[in-house]
């Protein structure tokens, strides 16, 4: 074996960290079919993906084609019919902690404040905590999303940004390893959209998650992820291409919008989507 700065068991270990770290999160032979009044009803077909520890991989497809079916198998509450979803090396067979959803909607109890929403998930998450020690959780994820104003507001007093910003804090506050958001900002205007983007990159960032994210906005993929999974049509979707997204980070929007490559990627994504894609399915 070959040694440059080091001894062979060094380069061993390092062969091994670099072989775990693409394999984070490994799906595999992914097939879902449902059962319906018409007979089985095929919505995945032989998907595969590797996603590294940290990476930001954002999901794109026509509606129906299967995302969501493909989040909900990461999150643990669905299954695959054949293949295997795993996280470090383990299937994932049920939801866990590890795994942290957010959705469109929010999902906030409505009878409970901002900051009892968040300590409800990390009081059930970390039972043996101190309540100082949960408080101070609370605290530190509301500060993280700027809401320790709104603490005891109820959600419906909040608008629909500050909702999302209180089920990003809930889901982080637990600590996951994998965020996954199931279009996360689709339902909020388009400054208010910007702004979470540009909070949640910040947040991945100090956070090192590792983030899985459906979105139907081309852009927002450009400026968040580091690879753009595009879906064929359904039904027996599949992994059509996967898209590297080159940016330097940290992203600046005007930066890379100014970027030759923005609009090459950018074609090439729109061409995929409405030309392509159906393309591959014939
Ligand atoms: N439990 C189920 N039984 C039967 N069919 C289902 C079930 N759940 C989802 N489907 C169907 O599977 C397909 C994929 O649904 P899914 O929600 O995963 O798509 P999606 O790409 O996330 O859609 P959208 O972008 O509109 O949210 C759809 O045709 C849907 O009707």
């Amino acid at each position: 074996m070959q040694t440059v700065n080091g001894t062979n068991s060094e380069i061993q270990i390092s062969q091994l960290q670099t072989h775990k770290a693409e394999d984070f999160l490994v799906i595999e032979g992914v097939n879902k079919i449902y059962p319906t009044a018409d007979g089985p009803y095929t919505v995945l077909d032989g998907v595969n993906l590797k996603v590294r520890e940290s990476e930001f991989v954002c999901i794109i497809g026509h509606s129906g084609c299967g995302k969501s079916t493909l989040l909900n198998m990461v999150s643990g509450f669905n299954t695959p019919t054949d293949g295997v979803v795993m996280l470090q090396n383990k299937p994932i067979t049920e939801p866990g902690p590890d795994r942290m959803m957010v959705f469109q909607n929010y999902c906030l109890l409505p009878w409970l404040s901002v900051f009892d929403n968040i300590y409800l998930a990390v009081d059930t998450v970390f039972p043996r905590k101190t309540q100082a020690e949960k408080r101070a959780i609370v605290k530190e994820h509301l500060a993280m999303v700027g809401l320790t104003e709104a603490a005891d507001k109820k959600p419906s007093q909040i608008s629909g940004g500050m909702k999302q910003r209180v089920a990003i804090a809930r889901a982080l506050s637990i600590r996951p390893q994998v965020l996954i958001l199931d279009e996360p900002f689709g339902a909020l205007d388009a400054i208010t959209r910007e702004e979470l983007q540009e909070e949640l990159l910040q947040i991945w960032r100090e956070h090192r998650v590792t983030v899985l994210m459906i979105t139907h906005d081309i852009d927002e993929a450009l400026f968040l992820a580091d690879r753009l999974v595009m879906m064929t049509n359904g039904p027996a979707a599949r992994i059509g291409e996967v898209l590297n997204i080159p940016f330097a980070r940290p992203r600046n929007r005007r930066r890379i919008m100014e970027d030759p490559q923005y609009y090459n990627l950018r074609n090439y994504a729109l061409d995929f989507l409405y030309r392509r894609c159906a393309h591959l399915e014939e």
